[in-house]
């Protein structure tokens, strides 16, 4: 820990959200202030129903997110594809081609929210993940095994022993991110490792362990994919998040979802951090003593990665108290918030 006294604010080149669920309709209209508040550009998920398989269908998208809006926010949506057994390599020319599409996204059928349609066996998908090696478009990964065999726990380390390292043998120079990495593996795995490479980390896995979902009594709104591990590993993701290390940036996963399909007997995985996503990872790059080191995290890695120029302009948060909302309307959906009640140290000006 830094013995300097902290400020009492703190101004970074304005941060990308590297990954982010807007959703659609009237919940991704109200969704969206929240992240262009924060955020000059995101990475939008595409595990939409139906999922977003096509340059078509991104692109509808895309003019859906522009036109909600509001006036006189700027913000960019960076459009992805969700990979399936059935993607054809024209497609990736396609995406290529448009400008707008930024990457394909991989979930492993059955891995997490919206999977149904995903890849069953990544060798269906060679040809399609060649042409990406070919015109260096980017390949983000929800990174876990589906067997259920597998620990719910250990399902991200071995991801990388049985999909990432023969993945990335067969294909040296695709570019790969590593998607909100929850382990000490991954984060070791991505410092290490050979090659076009990097992670994106949410602040909720900066900030919390896997207690945190059972505190008092269980707790679903703490219950994301890859679920939050245990304290070693949330330490070697905010020292890989600190390091300074360009491989690592911040991507939020905000996702929400609505209350009722949380506080369920079966509950949905996935936190909405898209309200408060910078104060969170202020707290945590502030309890480490590295505030200097989130504007390289939040605004600087990721255009880097992906060969894009820095925001142009910045934000500032400033040591304030306030509480989160325990709920909030978007759209169709009644969403908690992650920290719903909670106070919270840092706001956004
Ligand atoms: N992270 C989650 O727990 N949920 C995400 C999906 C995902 O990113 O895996 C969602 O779409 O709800
Ligand atoms: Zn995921
Ligand atoms: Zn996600």
């Amino acid at each position: 820990m830094s013995n300097i006294a902290t400020p009492d604010s703190i101004t970074i080149i304005r941060p990308d959200d590297w990954h982010l669920h807007l959703r659609d309709g009237a919940t991704m209209a109200s969704v969206l202030p929240h992240s262009a508040r924060q955020f000059g550009r995101a990475i939008v998920m595409p595990n939409l129903k139906p999922p977003v398989t096509t340059v078509a269908a991104a692109e509808a998208y895309r003019g859906r997110i522009l036109a909600a809006l509001p006036d006189g926010m700027k913000f960019e949506p960076l459009m992805t594809l969700y990979l399936t057994n059935n993607t054809e390599p024209d497609e990736i020319r396609r995406a290529v081609d448009s400008g707008f599409v930024h990457a394909v996204k991989l979930y492993p059928a059955g891995a997490t929210t919206n999977s149904d349609a995903g890849v069953t066996d990544l060798r269906n998908c060679y040809k399609v993940l060649e042409v990406m090696q070919e015109l260096d478009l980017p390949f983000l990964v929800h990174g876990e095994v589906t067997d259920p065999e597998v620990d719910v726990f250990d399902r991200e380390a071995v991801f990388i022993e049985r999909v990432m390292r023969p993945l990335r043998k067969d294909l040296p120079e695709l570019k790969v991110v590593f998607e909100h990495i929850t382990t000490r593996q991954a984060a070791e795995y991505v410092a290490e490792a050979e090659g076009p490479i990097a992670a994106t980390i949410t602040a909720h896995h900066l900030l919390y362990n896997r207690n945190e979902i059972f505190k008092g009594g269980i707790r679903p709104h703490y219950y994301c994919l890859p679920i939050l591990k245990r304290e070693e590993h949330r330490l070697a993701l905010m020292t890989a998040a600190t390091s300074g290390d360009e491989r690592f940036f911040l991507g939020t996963d905000s996702a929400p979802h609505a209350q009722g399909a949380k506080e369920h007997a079966c509950g949905c995985a996935g936190c909405y951090t898209a309200l408060h996503a910078m104060e969170l990872y202020t707290e945590a790059f502030e309890r480490a003593g590295a505030l200097d080191k989130l504007e390289a995290f939040a605004s600087l890695n990721g255009p880097s990665f992906y060969g894009m120029e820095p925001n142009a302009d910045t934000i500032t948060l400033r040591r304030e108290q306030w509480t989160l909302p325990a709920t909030l309307p978007l759209g169709e959906l009644e969403v908690v918030p992650l920290n719903s009640g909670e106070t919270i140290n840092w706001k956004m000006v």
